[in-house]
């Protein structure tokens, strides 16, 4: 069943329109990312689900229920902030245990069970009695999220939770989140500008642009088979080039700009006003003499070493590509290179 429905929720600002129509059903127990570049509306569509912001027009239902006109509090609901603001004279036991007085939720006991239980979840049993100067980010972080889900939400809405941490805490946390969810299976929205965060946390990923949907799938499927130029060049940063794409007896080929022609994945439409998709990732550059079966030539204007990959940009013609490639194939500006491409690899899509 579809724990949420966003039904053509429209936002505007005084006279700036930030949402532009954007409906999506989300499955019941489902992690979600909201991912998009800053400022497309990730945040005041999450923060329209949470009930802090009202929509314009539009129709939003939480478990079949019409939440739209329902106040925050009473839509089922659990935010988590970029700051996690745990309130400072209080222990970790007595934050934790707040949404519960809020809501008058129980007893006292089964409060003291209830928090006592969510800790353990978070793996901070043992630090209940700690005040949240005495902890660390990333603890302090984890008494923020046991105070999200305490109080047993339909659906957890997380705002770039992750953003205040350093990368190696970040990482840590990211598997937290994905354990944590398998074991509640608790129906998460997170919001992420992070590419990488989204695709490695969410079973289905909604890519937002300026206020509208631009595709959703699982992250597979959204990094593999892209559906506009906006997708692709935002995850995995691909390259994009225009083709020209006809059928032969051997499959489809695309012209490309400078004149080569190579072989791109089976089942790519013919087309005169094409883009060829070529991930960073997905090419091989090797010795100007090697034979392979499909590929380009070029030469190495810029070498960037990254540790275990190296950039290269690459020159063909009078344009521009960047390719990255494991930290062993050294060439330096200047080399001519073949770019191997599978053409599996080689996707098409409509410019
Ligand atoms: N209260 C407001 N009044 C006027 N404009 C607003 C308000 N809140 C957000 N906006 C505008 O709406 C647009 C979307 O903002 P939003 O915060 O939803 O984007 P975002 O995708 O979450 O970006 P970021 O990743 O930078 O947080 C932005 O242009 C922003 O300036």
């Amino acid at each position: 069943m579809a724990t949420l429905e966003l039904n053509q929720i429209v936002k505007s600002f005084g006279s700036v329109d930030v949402l532009h129509g954007i409906s999506l059903s989300i499955e019941s127990g489902q992690f979600v990312s909201l991912l998009g570049p800053s400022g497309c509306g990730k945040t005041t569509l999450l923060r329209i689900i949470a009930g802090l912001e009202a929509v314009t027009r539009g129709t939003l239902r939480i478990a079949g229920r019409d939440v739209t006109d329902v106040a925050p509090e009473n839509r089922d609901i659990a935010m988590m902030f970029q700051s996690y603001a745990l309130l400072p004279h209080m222990s970790v036991r007595e934050n934790v245990r707040f949404p519960l007085r809020m809501r008058n939720r129980g007893t006292r006991k089964e409060q003291d069970e209830r928090v006592q239980a969510t800790l353990e979840t978070v793996q901070l049993g043992h630090l209940a009695d700690r005040m949240p100067r005495q902890l660390s980010g990333g603890q302090q972080q984890r008494v923020a999220l046991a105070r999200a889900i305490v109080s047993d939400p339909k659906i957890l809405l997380l705002d770039e939770p992750l953003s205040n941490l350093d990368a190696r805490l970040r990482e840590d946390m990211q598997v937290e989140l994905i354990e944590l969810h398998r074991r509640l299976g608790l129906t998460t929205v997170f919001v992420t500008h992070d590419q990488e965060e989204a695709l490695s946390l969410s079973d289905t990923v909604v890519l937002m642009n300026a206020g509208r949907i631009e595709q959703v799938g699982g992250p597979q499927e959204i990094y593999a088979s892209p559906r506009t130029g906006f997708t692709s060049e935002f995850i995995g940063s691909a390259n994009l080039i225009p083709v020209r794409v006809e059928e032969t007896a051997a499959g489809p080929r695309a012209t490309l700009p400078w004149g080569e022609v190579i072989a791109v994945a089976p089942g790519s439409k013919p087309s005169h006003k094409a883009s060829l998709v070529l991930r960073q990732e997905d090419m091989k550059l090797l010795p100007s003499q090697t034979i392979i079966p499909n590929g380009f030539r070029a030469t190495v204007e810029t070498r960037v070493f990254l540790g275990a990959r190296i950039r290269y940009v690459l020159r063909l013609g009078d344009m521009r590509i960047k390719c990255l490639a494991p930290g062993t194939d050294i060439f330096g500006p200047g080399d001519a290179v073949v770019v191997s491409v599978p053409d599996s690899r080689a996707q098409i899509i409509e410019a």
